[in-house]
């Protein structure tokens, strides 16, 4: 990993981590059991720790393989609103002749990933080029195919089996007939240059050590491991983020952090309760979460209702009582509230609210998605128990926003945006340049844009409003914002800036010399507009 300062990074530090025991991987009489990467000089907040050319190995979800670039990652059908600016127009990906399964942006990037072990695994992978193989074998296979050809330095390889498999917990969870499996197909793959014992460990490795593979703006493109990425342990408080720019992985922090203070990212979606954290983590990490906010269990705002469960209305009571799954949701962990009638009664509403947006995540059409966001979004507003931040109520307005956009309905999904924007980032979020916020904020500038440039859509606007003002504000501020989450140099801050340029002499064209002035003399009444619209929506 790079740690000295370079041209993209000229304020990278020369010594700015090490792996070393960690303070949270204890076990019950207090002895360290596992690594952790630690600060190895003083940060302050939205502030680059250590870049990675590239994480040691990636490996794209199977819905990805055909539209995203193998080496580079560059996800050329990007749809959400934003992510689209910092791919090049025209880039489209073509596929390896050889093994037929991975595509590649232009002739460097597919010459770079041959170098890198392509030319083994496009031999090996060409035979079975018909058949489906998760993201995680294809990159136990990438992994074992560079070391036996002699292709990661033995130090890597060492720091990279050095990596809890978790085996045993495989074992003890019934999944490991699976993993055994899906080891012998690998080490046949491999030409037998390793034992099906070796491969289903690597196997395991793999799937108990990485991180989700994302886009600049956090879309989910498959997983990536590697031996300092993969070592930073979790934490629901976390004080670093991993933000990518193309293959390029960076450690960012969230909040001022001291040498030889340990760094944590989150693993889970932190903003969830107590409860649901805890079992997400035991059951694909196998470890009980005891960070300073797991401390506190459920006392903190992710667990508070808007009122005490024997407050819940007849109406939603006797709901509960009806409702053909109650018995399972109420017997699962996750949704635990307390131990009254009243207190299972609001578990089995959470579980249903739970398992509705779950279901809303595996359609594949919008239309039929939104109506299953919809109904869950109900469920949480007129049951009167759900704080417009509490999960998943939250959650369910950001795949309402990504799902609106399918469908062509900005309206909706713009007024989403503000009451997001208004209500709910800078609780979820506080952090100023938190990168999902000011991913938001970008997201929010793009389609406000685009709304102004469309008639049709700006029809429903009272005529007061200026969407090109409120989007340059946006603008502006994502990329104050850009250069602490990402970086002045990475291509979602260079985006923004293009477009900052792009938008300015367009008021100076149009406005004359005076056009920041007339802006700055415009904009509080268009923020208030903004924050109005923040109120648009009823749920
Ligand atoms: C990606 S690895 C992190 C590096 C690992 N600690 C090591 O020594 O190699 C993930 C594993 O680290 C441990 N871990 C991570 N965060 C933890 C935490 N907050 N508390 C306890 N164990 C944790 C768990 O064993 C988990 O499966």
């Amino acid at each position: 990993m790079s740690s000295v300062p370079t041209k993209k990074y000229p304020n990278a530090k020369a010594l700015p981590s090490y792996i070393a025991p960690s303070e949270i991987c204890v076990n019950t009489t207090g002895e360290r059991i596992g690594e952790g990467l630690f600060a190895g000089d003083n940060f302050g907040a939205g502030e680059l720790i250590i870049a990675a050319k590239r994480p040691m190995v990636a490996s794209l979800d199977t819905e990805r393989l055909i539209d995203t670039c193998a080496n580079c990652y560059t996800w050329t059908a990007g749809e959400s609103v934003g992510s689209r600016l910092y791919v090049k127009e025209g880039t489209k990906v073509s596929a390896c002749g050889g093994c037929k399964r991975f595509r590649y942006c232009g002739k460097q990037c597919q010459k770079e990933a041959w170098i890198r072990g392509h030319k083994y695994e496009c031999k090996a992978l060409k035979p079975v080029s018909e058949r489906e193989l998760p993201k995680a074998v294809l990159a136990t296979i990438e992994l074992l195919l560079r070391k036996k050809h002699g292709l990661i330095e033995i130090n890597w390889w060492e720091s990279l089996c050095g990596l809890d498999s978790h085996i045993s917990d495989f074992s003890s969870n019934g999944k490991i007939r699976g993993i055994e499996l899906m080891a012998m197909g690998t080490a046949d793959l491999t030409g037998g240059a390793f034992t099906k014992e070796f491969a289903a460990e690597m196997y395991a490795r793999v799937l108990s050590n990485s991180l989700t593979l994302v886009t600049p703006t956090f879309d989910p493109l498959g997983i990536m491991m590697d031996p300092t990425l993969s070592r930073i342990n979790h934490s629901c408080d976390p004080n670093v983020y991993i933000v990518m720019d193309g293959a390029e992985a960076a450690i960012w922090t969230l909040k001022p952090i001291e040498r030889d203070e340990e760094l944590y990212i989150s693993y889970i979606d932190t903003t969830n309760p107590y409860a649901r954290r805890q079992m997400e983590l035991k059951e694909r990490w196998f470890f009980t979460c005891k960070c300073s906010k797991c401390e506190k269990e459920n006392t903190l705002f992710e667990d508070r209702w808007n009122m005490e469960p024997k407050k819940l209305p007849a109406k939603w009571k006797e709901t509960a009582d009806v409702m053909p799954e109650r018995e399972i949701l109420v017997s699962q962990l996750e949704n635990y509230v307390g131990p009254t009638r009243d207190d299972k009664r609001v578990a089995i509403l959470q579980g249903k609210a739970f398992s509705m947006y779950e279901d809303a995540q595996n359609k594949a059409e919008p239309v039929i998605a939104i109506k299953t966001i919809e109904d869950g979004m109900r469920l949480c507003y007129q049951s009167g128990l759900w704080p417009v931040v509490r999960q998943p109520y939250a959650a369910f307005r950001d795949d309402l926003i990504v799902n609106m956009l399918s469908v062509g309905n900005f309206q909706i999904a713009w007024s989403q945006c503000a009451k997001r924007h208004r209500f709910i980032d800078p609780i979820l979020y506080p952090q100023e340049a938190h990168p999902i916020r000011v991913v938001h904020i970008w997201q929010m500038a793009t389609l406000a844009l685009y709304i102004a440039s469309s008639p049709v859509e700006t029809g429903h606007l009272p005529p007061a409003v200026d969407m090109v003002l409120i989007s340059y504000h946006l603008v502006q501020e994502s990329l104050a914002r850009a250069e602490k989450s990402h970086g002045e140099n990475s291509a979602f801050a260079l985006s923004i800036k293009r477009k900052h340029t792009e938008m300015f002499e367009e008021m100076n064209l149009k406005l004359g010399p005076d056009a920041m002035k007339i802006v700055a003399s415009r904009m509080p009444q268009q923020l208030k507009y903004l924050e109005e619209m923040g109120t648009w929506m009823v749920y």
